[in-house]
């Protein structure tokens, strides 16, 4: 029998902590009843305060399963799992889940309650007052970019697909979890609705700092999103588990190639500021357009290629403050897929390309 008075303190402290818990699990395993093997197989894992977390890898290999022994969704066959330290096993789950956010890919707004009241559902489990609820609900509507004074009081069937997964996002927020677990939160929208939807919750999570366990099918998803991912394979076994940058980089072995596909270089490019590749002086002959030091090398390759210029100016606010070429976007990568792009850059110049 659990100790509740225990249990109300460590999730007491968890309610009130600032930013992301660590989370370890350690050895997990889950067998399903009536299944010959298990669906997790002694899975290991540390996460670090703060840190979002991809969990990319077939459809079946046990991604949902190992997310959903977290807030004991599902519970473990046998081993542990510790956030910020503390045993949640020991937990009361019901208790447990309310400190913990969830969001999934069909969403699960509850139908017959305004956005207002789906997003209050876990403050008002958790005994918070009406004014209270009211505050935070409207503070978290416009955190997710939805206007409160036109969506607080309409329901889920009068919002379009990405509007209810920013619903979505807010109410897992609602009492300010310090973990949260994301299942394909995107999964079931557009391509340009899902990248703006992205894009939003990364500039929210630079914000608040949660630890975040996130899965995907999407390897793509998984580089932009990811502080690190962990590539899985049957059972949820770890067949790689690193910085996005390091992955496309070194590959594990041949199942994480195969995840990273065709054009790994091109893929390393889009993670790195042009700004950290070695400058060349301010090119005066260079075409007008430019890059800002922030955007990746991707986009300065994209426009050298466009212009078929040898060169573009590099800007940091008004200023240029630099040149890059192709020789200079090689040197950030190493030796392999500059060799083309340098021949893409001969090309242009054989065709009588600027
Ligand atoms: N309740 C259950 N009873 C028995 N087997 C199950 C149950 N839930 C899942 N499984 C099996 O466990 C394995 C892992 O499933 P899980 O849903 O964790 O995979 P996944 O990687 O999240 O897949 P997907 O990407 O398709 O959602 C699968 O073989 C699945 O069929």
């Amino acid at each position: 029998m659990p100790d509740i008075s225990t249990n109300t303190g460590i999730l007491s402290a968890l309610a009130s902590r600032q930013g992301g818990a660590s989370i370890e699990l350690d050895r997990i395993t889950k067998l399903y009843p009536g299944q010959t093997a298990p669906a997790v197989e002694d899975f290991s894992m540390r996460i670090e305060p703060g840190e979002l977390v991809m969990f990319v890898g077939p459809s079946g290999c046990g991604k949902t399963t190992t997310m959903k022994m977290i807030n004991r969704i599902i519970e473990p066959t046998s081993g542990s799992i510790r956030i910020d330290g503390n045993d949640v096993l020991s937990l009361d789950a019901n208790e447990l889940r309310r400190h913990i956010g969830y969001v999934i890919q069909q969403i699960g707004l509850f139908p017959h309650f305004t956005i207002a009241e789906n997003i209050g559902t876990v403050p008002r489990l958790l005994g918070w007052s009406k004014q209270r609820i009211k505050e935070r609900v409207e503070e978290l509507l416009e955190t997710v970019q939805l206007d409160p004074g036109v969506f607080a009081n309409r329901y889920p069937r009068q919002l379009s697909g990405g509007q209810q997964q920013r619903v979505g996002v807010a109410r897992a927020l609602a009492a300010d979890p310090p973990v949260m677990l994301m299942d394909e939160p995107f999964g079931a929208t557009d391509p340009i609705t899902r990248e703006r939807l992205q894009a939003e919750f990364l500039r929210l999570q630079a914000e608040i700092g949660k630890t975040i366990i996130f899965v995907t099918h999407d390897f793509e998803e998984a580089i932009r999103m990811g502080d690190r991912i962990a590539v899985l394979s049957e059972r949820s076994r770890i067949e790689q588990f690193d910085t996005p940058a390091n992955i496309l980089k070194n590959p594990a072995n041949d199942y994480v190639s195969s995840f990273i596909g065709e054009g790994a270089a091109l893929k390393r490019l889009a993670l790195i500021p042009s700004g950290d590749a070695p400058l060349g002086p301010v090119d005066a002959s260079a075409p007008a357009s430019t890059v800002a030091s922030t955007d990746s090398l991707r986009e300065a390759l994209d426009h050298l290629v466009f212009t078929g210029a040898p060169r573009i100016n590099v800007t940091e606010g008004d200023r240029a403050v630099g040149s890059l070429d192709y020789a200079a976007i090689s040197s950030v990568l190493g030796a392999e897929a500059p060799r083309s792009a340098a021949r893409t850059a001969g090309t242009a110049a054989a065709e009588g390309r600027p």
